[in-house]
């Protein structure tokens, strides 16, 4: 029978109760038993539980015993506790958990503190409504912290801190939040209680050691019928596939599996944020009748208004990157695909936990191409997640000419499609698992029919290597326009303006002959006048003075007396050559020129 919260060590007190009914959750899962005594007891926890375990009530329902249990209040301004995770949409979801707790607490005040909004928003809140529960993402938090002038003193605010949670904690805890964590870290006082929660937990002491942990407990709750030496990471209801497909068919093979289930709701994994726009575009253009959502890193303002709708949708498709890959916790996920492998073996884990939560069954698709099928036994021996294959669905309808036809018709999707294939192979080279993911193993003509492309783009990782299995569009790609007047208007000006530089520079290029010409002119007529060695040192000061204007040119920077001069003796053998003004009168400005110029010297 399962454990009710009755059954706990430590008596929960009413208002968390209150909360735990109104949510209508009368059982714990076997995290929460496991943990929510040892971090009330003053024990720091390092909690290890499957993807959708409830690893979130696993450290709110403590926080707020321990907080409630606090024997001198706490004052507006004295914050009790901090949970750090790794993106905005985990600090919101977990914001959201805590107020239906809170609601029943009204003497604790929580503030969200992340990104993509002004600072100054923060610093006013807090210091008019000061803040006892903080939800944060490691940058604004660690921004606040360090802020000095604003009149806010965090620091001084968190002296009173009794717990801290770092939330998807091996992730804050590897390189990119080390320098925030560290910083943060550094503000907090040394006695607290600190909890660490992952699905994937770090196990190296000194991460546990660096986040302030002293003689943690671990704590590791496998999943329901597996036995002890049988590890599992992802969850039992978790149906977790495979399927090997060339890299040309694998968008085709995409659409025709979403197509076959448009009445369910899907997570689409690409690698890069690039390729979410590209593709993302493209499904909507294949998904009639679809809700197609994009959600990644690089968006601003409509990240969290994509999160929230997607949350509440019933079916659709979400293509997105690895900012969805931890924590969120998303109803009713059917399918999760994983279109692109994800750069280190964890975030697949993560991924696939995005379905099969807390008891339902769900299903997970990763794509490999052929010569990528070894991840499927590295996944299996290192992350512990076996997968069965799925056989490629047959006579798939081949959509690439008409994705290519998307393209033909708006610069837009061209301009998509050539930053998501530079994306994908630059991030291809990066993929952690360096031995299985080889950019020289890579199928390049079949990756670029399979992302429709037009043409090769220049890359440094396409210069020597000829592709002769794609065939380019055989036209000239600068006629094709943006379907936006606005931009296409843009691009009209600056082909306009790069054909006048170029004319400029071939005039210019000219004027360099020109030049030339004007000097063997101004040796023959005055080869007498000027002693050799004279002649030599004009030339020297003629070629610095070229070689500083090139400079010049090459910086931008306006000309001087000098390229005044080639100007002018450019006008003047412009005249000459069309019969406007005699040798005789050029040659006197020519060297009435020189003669002035000595002069300035
Ligand atoms: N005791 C419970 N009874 C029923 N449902 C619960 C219980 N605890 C949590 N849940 C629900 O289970 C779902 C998953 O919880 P949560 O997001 O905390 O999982 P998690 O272990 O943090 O997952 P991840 O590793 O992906 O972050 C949520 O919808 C949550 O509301």
């Amino acid at each position: 029978m399962a454990e009710t919260w009755a059954d706990l060590d430590v008596p929960l007190s009413a208002p968390v109760r209150e909360a735990l009914r109104e949510l209508g959750f009368e059982h714990a899962t076997p995290v929460q038993l496991a943990t929510i005594p040892l971090f009330m007891s003053n024990k720091d926890v390092v909690a290890e539980a499957v993807t959708g375990s409830g690893k979130t009530l696993a450290f709110v329902i403590p926080l707020l015993e321990i907080l409630l249990r606090r024997e001198e209040k706490l004052s507006k301004m004295q914050i009790g506790a901090i949970i750090v995770t790794p993106t905005r949409e985990l600090a919101v979801q977990i914001e959201e958990v805590l107020q239906h707790f809170t609601r029943h607490t009204p003497q604790f005040s929580q503030i969200l503190l992340i990104g993509g909004n002004n600072p100054l928003g923060d610093i006013k809140k807090l210091q008019e409504n000061g803040a006892n529960i903080v939800i944060a993402t490691p940058g604004r938090l660690e921004d606040l912290f360090t802020r000095r002038k604003d009149g806010l003193d965090l620091a001084g605010c968190a002296r009173s801190l009794e717990i801290l949670v770092l939330d998807e904690a091996d992730r804050l805890l590897e390189m990119g939040f080390e320098a925030s964590i560290n910083t943060i870290l550094g503000y907090l006082p040394k006695q607290r209680r600190t909890g660490l929660f992952s699905a994937t937990q770090t196990q190296e002491v000194e991460e546990l050691v660096r986040a302030g942990l002293r003689n943690p407990v671990h704590i590791s709750v496998r999943e329901k019928g597996q036995t002890a030496d049988c590890t599992r990471r992802t969850p039992a209801l978790l149906d977790n596939y495979y399927m090997v497909c060339k890299a040309e068919d694998k968008f085709n093979q995409l659409v025709a599996f979403l197509k076959a289930r448009q009445n369910e709701k899907h997570l689409v994994f690409f690698s890069t944020c690039a390729c979410v726009e590209y593709f993302g575009k493209a499904l909507e253009e294949f998904l009639q009748g679809t809700t197609v959502l994009l959600l990644h890193g690089k968006m601003k303002r409509k990240r969290n208004r994509t999160f929230a709708t997607f949350r509440k949708m019933t079916s659709g498709v979400l293509v997105c990157t690895d900012v969805m890959a931890r924590g969120v916790d998303i109803p009713e996920v059917h399918w999760v695909l994983q279109f692109d492998p994800p750069s280190c073996a964890k975030a697949f884990v993560h991924r696939c936990g995005r379905t099969a939560r807390i008891g339902h069954r769900g299903c997970a698709l990763l794509f490999l191409m052929p010569m990528e099928d070894a991840y499927v036994q590295f996944l299996a021996n290192n992350q512990k997640c076996p997968l069965q294959e799925m056989e490629v669905q047959a006579e798939v309808p081949d959509v690439l000419p008409r994705l290519r036809t998307v393209a033909l018709g708006d610069r837009a999707m061209l301009d998509k499609s050539l930053r998501a294939f530079v994306s994908f192979i630059q991030a291809y080279n990066k993929h952690e698992c360096n031995l299985l993911f080889r950019i020289k193993d890579l199928d390049f003509g079949g990756l670029a029919r399979g992302f429709a492309l037009l043409r090769l783009p220049w890359m440094p990782e396409l210069r020597d290597r000829p592709v002769p299995d794609f065939e380019p569009e055989i036209m000239d790609l600068n006629t094709i326009q943006y379907k936006d007047k606005h931009r296409e208007c843009q691009r009209q000006d600056q082909l306009s303006e790069q054909a006048r530089k170029e004319e400029e520079s071939r005039d210019n290029g000219g004027e360099v002959e020109k030049k030339r010409d004007l000097a063997r002119i101004r040796r023959r007529n005055s080869q007498n006048a000027v002693p050799w060695s004279k002649q030599k040192r004009r030339r020297e000061r003629r070629k610095k003075r070229i070689a500083k204007r090139t400079a010049e040119d090459m910086l931008g920077l306006d000309g001087d007396a000098d390229l005044d001069e080639l100007i002018r003796d450019t006008r003047l053998l412009k005249r000459l050559k069309r019969g406007k003004i005699s040798r005789e009168e050029f040659e006197e400005q020519i060297e009435g020129d020189v003669q002035s110029s000595k002069n300035s010297q």
